[in-house]
């Protein structure tokens, strides 16, 4: 990793397209126009990206440390940010959704049986402090 090449923001975004597809990831840009190919995410997530921050959409996926020793190869230099420079672009999620919204209810059932059992729990020892009270 001995780069010390510096790009501007403005820089990274001439390359945005899938022959020349560059990125920023955590202030370090990578050009990773052979990987886009072979990503197992496929080329449009990248595309999405492609002479942007990216940041916030690869750290989103979870990726995993063999995904970030890929990247490291593609290491070109490191983000000059330039103070007129735009906020970095973060978008690529939302086009990416699955677009199943249909399971109406937001609370996992596991969630529900927890609520469920603990109430329960609650009533059935309220139930036994008035016995005991009762009895006395
Ligand atoms: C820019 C460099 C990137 C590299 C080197 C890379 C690398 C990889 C690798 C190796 C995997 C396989 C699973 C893993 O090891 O974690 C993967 C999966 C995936 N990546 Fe990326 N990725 C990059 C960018 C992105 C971006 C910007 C997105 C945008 C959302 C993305 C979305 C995904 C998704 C959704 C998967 C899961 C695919 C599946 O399991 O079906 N990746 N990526």
């Amino acid at each position: 990793m001995a780069t010390t090449a510096e790009f501007t923001y403005s820089q990274v975004g001439e390359h945005d397209t899938k022959e020349s597809l560059w990125v920023v990831i955590d202030e370090k840009v990578y050009d990773v126009s052979k990987f886009v190919d072979e990503h197992p995410g496929g080329e449009e997530v990248m595309l999405d990206v492609a002479g942007q921050d990216g940041t916030e959409a690869f750290e989103d996926v979870g990726h995993s440390d063999e995904a970030r020793e890929i990247l490291a190869q593609y290491i070109v230099g490191n983000l000059k940010r330039d103070p007129s420079d735009p906020k970095p672009a973060v978008k690529a999620r939302t086009s990416a959704s699955s677009g199943d919204e249909g399971s109406s209810g937001g609370i996992p059932g596991i969630v529900y049986a927890v609520l469920v059992a603990g109430l329960a729990a609650g009533g059935y020892y309220y139930l036994q402090l008035q016995q005991q009270q009762a009895s006395v």
